[in-house]
């Protein structure tokens, strides 16, 4: 059974087809305290919510549970992705569900401010006929600055050129060619597009780049009057900046949706002239709330029931057609991985994967997040999954470098991986045959072709008559059955260094590993536990 907790008000919509899932049960819990909700999110395997919850780094802290958050929105800044991403958590949003009605809410915005709406409503339900005071200017001739052309942005854009305004935005992913098929300016720098407009509104998430990114210095260069929006995230504006402009005239109008802390119900804003406010209204339309809850729901259960991540803004996305063809490959890195942590015996520094032949058209982080799962696993248990596991490596301070060689070499794709530190550097090299037979090829530059199942013993030798009997006599006098052997020689040529892997039916004995160390022309014994063939992990099945 899948628990899913709502943490916000949900379209019914959404709330129907979590009624109507097999499998699933979920709770309504709005308004925790930060206690209860931590205390509460350990008890279920999905969460969904718009912007009220705040899931923070504290609120996460220790959840073992919980595998994906979905934010029924777009901006997903009240939740803490960091935090989840360490845990293993996926999260995803619901990106385009609420874009028309936030676009509309802004121009909305714009018109109120050019109209004096608020004001002039105010007025007159108060027993005035203020005609002359609420005169107003037309947007039809007026210049609009846009920043942040994303899907908003470009809703915006296409709506205020409907008014006869011209558009002129900055957005540092817009090209030219983009912006002349759009029929709008493209600005060069933010400083370019302030000068030359009459209102201003922004269209980005508010990031370590975005705040504050209107201040001071920008409003000084706006031409005197201009009137500004923003419906995207509070804390893109300098609000003490605003106030000095409205003061000073320098600015004509503000219109909010958004608010630094949000609920917001004091602001030095509230109630100057020329100030209109609304409460985080942007996406609140029935048609909005429909769709982002009933994505949001199928985004949910489509992870929780079959893995699909789908609109994941802290990991790649993994749909089932995808992972049905990368399985038998992130089988093979998943167990290079594993291997290499017991055969190279901790301590590592860096970490490189080469990709190579057919699957370097494929996704190629899967592997990567795999194979760094198989490294950490041992040392990290059950914490570790593909969504955490290269943030996790990272986060050690292991360096990662990913290559890719679309030649083959004697495989049709394979995968070689060196982890290096402490002095020791190994190196394995994987593939796999047929769909599900994960094989080892390389082994510290020994040649070789050895099952990746199971138990082995690996041992590193000099390649002289007699080494392999003996290990086999030892393991036989310990009661220990060898399945298959393989063993590979450096440079082909007899009398140098080989190394030989056996897959054993048991775990051998202390005192037979011991035996084995002791073979003098034995370099280095090692005994490396791999799942059987066929078991996967959970994030693989
Ligand atoms: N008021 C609401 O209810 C409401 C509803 C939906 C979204 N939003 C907010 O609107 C934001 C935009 O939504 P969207 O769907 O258009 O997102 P989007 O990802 O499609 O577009 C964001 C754009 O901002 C641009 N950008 C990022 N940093 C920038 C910078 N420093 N300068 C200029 N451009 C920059 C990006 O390149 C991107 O094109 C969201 O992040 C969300 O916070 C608010
Ligand atoms: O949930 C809401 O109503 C706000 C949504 C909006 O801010 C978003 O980022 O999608």
């Amino acid at each position: 059974m899948h628990r899913i907790i709502v943490l916000d008000d949900i379209a019914q919509e959404g709330l129907d087809l979590l009624d109507a899932a097999d499998g699933v049960e979920y709770e309504i819990r709005k308004k925790l305290p930060v206690d209860e909700l931590r205390t509460a999110l350990t008890q279920f395997d999905g969460a969904i919510l718009r912007s009220g919850a705040k899931l923070t780094a504290e609120v996460l802290a220790g959840n073992k549970r919980l595998k994906a958050i979905v934010r029924a929105g777009v901006g997903t800044d009240n939740i803490d992705k960091a935090a989840a991403t360490r845990q293993g958590i996926v999260v995803m949003n619901t990106p385009a569900g609420n874009t028309v009605s936030t676009a509309e809410h802004a121009f909305a915005l714009m018109l109120a401010l050019s109209r004096n709406i608020a004001p002039a409503n105010q007025s007159l339900i108060e027993g005035r006929w203020d005609r002359k005071k609420y005169m107003g200017t037309q947007l039809a001739g007026k210049t609009l600055g846009i920043v942040g052309m994303g899907r908003i942005g470009r809703e915006v854009a296409s709506r205020a050129m409907a008014f006869d305004m011209t558009v002129i935005a900055y957005d540092p992913f817009l090209s030219d060619d983009q912006a002349a098929k759009l029929g709008l300016q493209r600005a060069a720098t933010i400083e370019d597009l302030l000068p030359q407009i009459d209102y201003l509104t922004v269209h980005t998430p508010l990031t370590d780049e975005t705040r504050g990114l209107i201040g001071k210095d920008c409003l000084a260069k706006l031409k005197p009057g201009v009137r500004v929006i923003n419906a995207a995230r509070g804390g893109i504006y300098d609000v003490d900046a605003l106030v000095e402009g409205l003061n000073s005239g320098q600015i004509g109008g503000v219109a909010l949706d958004v608010y630094e802390q949000e609920p917001c119900t004091d602001s030095p804003l509230f109630g100057m002239p020329g100030v209109v406010c609304t409460p985080h209204l942007g996406a609140s339309t029935e048609e909005a709330q429909t769709q982002v809850a009933v994505e949001g729901v199928h985004l949910l259960l489509n992870f929780l029931q079959t893995g699909e991540i789908k609109h994941a803004v802290n990991v790649a996305a993994l749909d089932p057609k995808t992972l049905e063809e990368m399985r038998g490959f992130m089988d093979v890195a998943h167990r290079l991985g594993l291997l290499l942590s017991q055969w190279h015996g901790g301590g590592v520094d860096t970490v490189k994967l080469t990709f190579r032949g057919e699957i370097t058209g494929k996704n190629t982080k899967l592997l990567t997040n795999a194979f760094c799962v198989g490294l950490l696993e041992r040392a990290l248990g059950e914490e570790i999954n593909i969504i955490n596991a290269e943030m996790m490596l990272r986060d050690r301070g292991i360096e990662l470098c990913e290559e890719s060689h679309h030649e083959m070499s004697a495989f049709a794709s394979s995968i070689s991986a060196d982890v290096a530190g402490g002095g020791r550097t190994v190196t394995a090299g994987g593939t796999l045959l047929g769909h599900n037979m994960p094989r080892l090829v390389v082994l510290d530059g020994h040649r070789l072709e050895s099952y990746l199942d199971g138990n082995l013993l690996v041992f590193s030798h000099q390649d002289v008559p007699g080494i392999i009997g003996r290990v086999g006599t030892i393991f036989g006098e310990h009661n220990v059955n060898i399945a298959q052997m393989a063993v590979g020689r450096s440079g082909g040529e007899p009398g140098g260094s080989a190394i030989g892997v056996l897959n054993l039916d048991g775990l051998p004995a202390q005192a037979a590993l011991d035996a084995v160390s002791a073979v003098s022309e034995i370099t280095m014994a090692c005994v490396v536990q791999l799942p059987p063939v066929g078991q996967l992990p959970s994030w693989l099945q």
